[in-house]
This record gives C-alpha cells, structure tokens and sequence, in this order.
C-alpha cells in the first residue's frame, strides 16, 4: 500500500493522515469509554454498599463517560469522511495513472483482453479498500491496545505483563503468521479468480453468438461450476481468520476475569481493576473484529504491489530514455530498411520490407490477411520494438526517438476504431480538445463522413452508443477517419480505408484524401489487400507488396 501510495507521489496527503488520526482517537475513545464505565459502576456501587453514596462525585466520571461516548461518535464519523475522502483522491489519481501506463506500455493498437481488464480494475477496487478495511481498522486496534495496556498497568503489573503478552501472541504473532501462511494460498487463489473472472467476461461478451451455436448453455455450466469452486476456496481461506478471531475474543474475556481475579486476590483497587478488565476486553474485541477482515490483507497487499509494479514500469520498454532521446523536426523521410517486427513474443514475424515515405506521397502496403500489414504499421509508430538501423525519422534512428514524439506525428485510423459512449463531437475531441465546430466539420468533410452526420438533425451532437451503436460499420470507420485527420499528423496511416465502400465512394474518398495531401506537407499509407491506383496522383503513388 505505502509503496503503491509513494509511486503515486503520496496523493491525498492531508486527507490520510487525518482519517488515521481520527481513527486513533476513536479507538482510544471506545476504550476509554469501556474503562471509565468500568470503573464508575464499581466505585459507585462500592461507595453506596459503604454508605458514602451520597457524597460520591457523579459528576466527573459521567461527564468523562459521555465525553468518551461524543468522541468516540464523532471521531467515528470524521473517520468515515476522511477516510473516504483519502480514497477518492487516491482513486483519482491512481485510476488514468494504471491505464495510461497499461496503455503507453502495451504493444501495437488491440484493446486490452477484457480477462486483463477485470483484474485490473479488481486490483484496483482491493487496493483502495486496503486503507479503510486494514490500514485505519489496524491503527484503532492498535491505539486501543496501548490505552487499555495502559489501564492494565495502572491496575496491575502482573495482569500488565501478562495481557502484554497475551496481546503480542494472539492480536500480533498468530495473525501475522496467518497471514503469512495466507498469503501463498492467495496468490494462487487470485490467479484461480482471474482466470475464472477472464472466463466469465468473455462468455458475457460473446453470449449471442455462443448462443447461436447452443455453446451457451455448456460454457456457462462450466463458468459456473469454477465460480462455485473459487468461492469455496476462498471460504476456506477466511476459515482460520474466523477461528482466530473467536480466541482473540475468548482471550479479552479471560483477561477481564483474571483482571478482576487478580484485585481480589491482592486486594487491589477492585474500580480499578473493573475498568481495565473492560477496557482490556474492548481492545480484544475490536482486534478480534479486524482479524474477520483480515484474509483481505494479503488480497489487498498483492493487488497493491502488482499495481505499483504496473506504474513503475509505465512506459514501453522499447522507449528511449527522456534523458538521451533525440528530437525530431519531422517522420520525413520515413525510412525503412531489411524492416520486420512480430506483432507480440512468439509470433511470426513480419516479411523483411524496405521502402521510404516523402512528404506529399501515397504508398501503399499491399499483402494477403495476416502477412503482417497492420504490425508493420505499428511499428512504424513506434508500437513495436524495433532493432537498430531498420527505422528511421528525418535521418534520426526510431530507437532514439521517443514513442510520444512519434504519435504526435503518426496518426492511425484502424479498421475498427475505438468509440467513447458520447456524441459525435466528443469523438473527434478525443483527438483534438480544442477544436473548432469548423475545424470537426472540415475533418469530417475530408472523411467523406459529414454527410451522414449532418444528414441526422442533431449533427455533431449525435450520439454514439456503446460499441459504436447507433451507426454502421463503414460509417465509424470515416468517424475514425476524421479523428484522425482531426488529430494533424503528418502521416496518416489507413487501414483498408476502402473495404466496403462502392467504387465512386471509394473514388470520391481518394480525391478528398488527394486534397488533404496537396500542401505537400504531408504523407499516406495505406494497408490493404491488393495494390491499386485508385484516383491518387500518379506520381506520388507507389506500392509495397508484402
Ligand atoms: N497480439 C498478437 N499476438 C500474437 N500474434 C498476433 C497478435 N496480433 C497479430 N498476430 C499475428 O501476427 C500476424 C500479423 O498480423 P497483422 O494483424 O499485422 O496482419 P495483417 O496483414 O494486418 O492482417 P489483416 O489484413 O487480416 O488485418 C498474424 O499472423 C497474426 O495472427
């Protein structure tokens, strides 16, 4: 938790201290609370057996009893608030942190498996609940102890040392060696829960189709039956923490009764005694309490550390260093030489490819499905390592350039772009925040994609479900089209641009692309199937055939 809080650069700072804080003085107050009690009902009833009743001071210990109570009520409440509070800021900042670094360091343009993604963001919900379920629960335990060990001693020194150590074996040593031994189990276990959860994510995912076939049913069955197996098995790892949690309680009770057993035998201060065997008793039971909750901590602990771990190693590991990185003016020209990627390690790679973009030029990367048009693509964004000397930008090696110096250059539009549930304008924002209403319009002008957005009454308010709902295929392709446009990159990259669209469609498309190149400022490449010349001018246009 410390180690994922610090990597975020400690958000929330105030926040967490004061819900810890808080969380101390109300702990300390319950305590008090139990103690005061104790001893008042002890001193009064004693008082009133000798006769002195009437001249036993009420006063003080029951204002101190309610004082105890408020505080105990309010510390509780303002623990309750910060502590959230904390975990708001936290969330805040560790959220787009997580992603933007799963992002940055994952390789090529494909969504992230939504198996990944739900154990990401379980990850996330176990390391957030870390601090309000462990962290604040565990500083009440342990003030409480000290004020109630505190009483003890005041009471006793026998019955002092001996909760002493009755503390450090059942509320310190025999948790912590739970834990321990839990921790093991809940690796595994949390690997058995993501592959059970990936199972189930995907079956929602593609349940119509599964259906269409009748695999529905039989994959359900068997996504059901791991569930009900993971659930067992984590049943069984609470199973000791339960049973610790029942001697911790057994042992405050026993520390009450050998509390009072100790002031008659000396004939000690019986009020006294009285209050710390409460008091003693409260501290056991709110550890006792905790213990409950705590086969959460190995969950949380390891959820914590693999997200520390995510951030850490944030960017791409093929990235060069920001410290020896070289600028670049433009991609141009973009060279490429004996240039061959795998699309991820163990994959084949791609045919050994050379060729070179000019600013002002169309190429084409023509090859069957799968030879490898859209990896070679990516690495030419710098989303595949690449080796020394196959890549280079305006004379500068791709490995000295920094991945986010490229994509400010290189924009895709992919066969199957990536929509935000939102409108039409929200899209084209994604790659641009500040454009204009003119700016969105000539892009999707240029897309060949204004006409069905402007054919619809609310145009660029239109709203795009989730998915991409509410449009067709072809149609979200000329929306990423134009958000990509949007985006003023020097090179465009288009995977199968004209895939579905008739021929004086796709015709129409080629001359306002044409247009878009006239400045002779910027360049295209196109991925598909077969090599054409489809309406480029005939001077730019050339082919790489994989
Ligand atoms: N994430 C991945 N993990 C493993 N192999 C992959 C991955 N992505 C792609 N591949 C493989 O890499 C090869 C090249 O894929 P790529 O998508 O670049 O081909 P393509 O020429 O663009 O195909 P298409 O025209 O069908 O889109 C294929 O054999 C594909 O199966």
């Amino acid at each position: 938790m410390m180690k994922l809080w610090s990597a975020l650069g400690a958000p929330g700072r105030l926040q967490f201290g004061l819900a810890m804080g808080l969380a101390a003085v109300a702990a300390i107050a319950g305590v008090v609370l139990m103690g005061l009690s104790g001893w008042f009902l002890v001193a009064g009833a004693l008082a009133g057996v000798a006769g002195a009743g009437h001249s036993f001071n009420h006063l003080f210990p029951s204002a101190g009893v309610r004082g105890a109570a408020f505080t105990r009520v309010l510390g509780r409440y303002g623990e309750q608030l910060t502590g959230h509070d904390a975990i708001l800021s936290l969330s805040a900042r560790l959220r787009p942190r997580v992603f933007e670094a799963g992002a940055r360091s994952r390789r090529g343009l494909s969504p992230m498996a939504s198996a990944d993604l739900t154990a990401l963001v379980d990850d996330m919900d176990a390391a957030e609940g870390a601090f309000l379920k462990v962290v604040l629960p565990g500083i009440g335990v342990i003030s409480g102890f000290v004020v109630a060990l505190g009483l003890a001693l005041a009471s006793d020194v026998v019955l002092f040392v001996l909760a002493v150590l009755a503390a450090a074996l059942a509320a310190g040593a025999l948790p912590f060696l739970a834990v321990q031994a839990a921790q093991r189990r809940a690796a595994v276990l949390s690997l058995q829960a993501d592959a059970a959860r990936g199972d189930v994510a995907r079956l929602i995912e593609n349940a119509t189709e599964l259906d269409v076939y009748g695999a529905l049913r039989r994959y359900a069955g068997e996504a059901e039956a791991t569930l009900a197996h993971w659930q067992k098995e984590s049943e069984a790892l609470e199973r000791p923490f339960r049973g610790l949690s029942a001697i911790l309680s057994a042992v405050g009770v026993g520390m009450g009764v050998l509390a009072l057993w100790r002031a008659a035998v000396t004939q000690g201060d019986l009020p006294m005694a009285a209050g710390a065997a409460l008091a003693l008793m409260a501290a056991f039971e709110a550890a006792s309490a905790m213990l409950k909750v705590m086969e959460a901590a190995p969950k949380t602990k390891a959820a914590s550390d693999r997200l520390a771990d995510r951030l850490e190693g944030g960017a791409a590991a093929w990235d060069a260093a920001p410290e020896t990185a070289q600028a670049i003016d433009s991609v141009f020209p973009l060279e490429v030489r004996g240039l061959t990627v795998s699309a991820a390690p163990g994959a084949p790679q791609t045919p050994v490819v050379s060729f070179r973009i000019e600013a002002g030029s169309v190429t084409q990367l023509a090859g069957s499905s799968g030879v490898g048009k859209s990896t070679l693509a990516e690495a030419l964004m710098r989303l595949h390592p690449v080796a020394p000397d196959m890549l280079s930008y305006g004379g500068v090696d791709a490995c000295g350039v920094r991945i986010a110096s490229v994509l400010e250059r290189i924009s895709m539009s992919p066969q199957m772009p990536a929509f935000l549930p939102g409108t039409v304008a929200d899209q084209l924002r994604l790659a641009k925040p500040e454009a204009s209403e003119a700016e969105m319009r000539a892009a999707l002008e240029a897309a060949l994609a204004d006409e069905f957005v402007f054919a619809r009454a609310e145009g660029l308010e239109s709203l795009i479900g989730e998915g991409g709902a509410g449009f067709s295929g072809g149609e979200l392709r000329r929306l990423g089209l134009a958000r990509a446009l949007l985006a003023g990159p020097e090179l465009l990259i288009l995977d199968e641009p004209f895939a579905g669209l008739d021929k004086a469609l796709a015709d129409r498309l080629a001359a306002r692309l044409s247009d878009w190149l006239a400045g002779g400022q910027r360049a295209i490449l196109i991925l598909q199937h077969k090599a054409d010349g489809r309406g480029w001018p005939q001077k730019t246009a050339f082919s790489v055939v994989l």
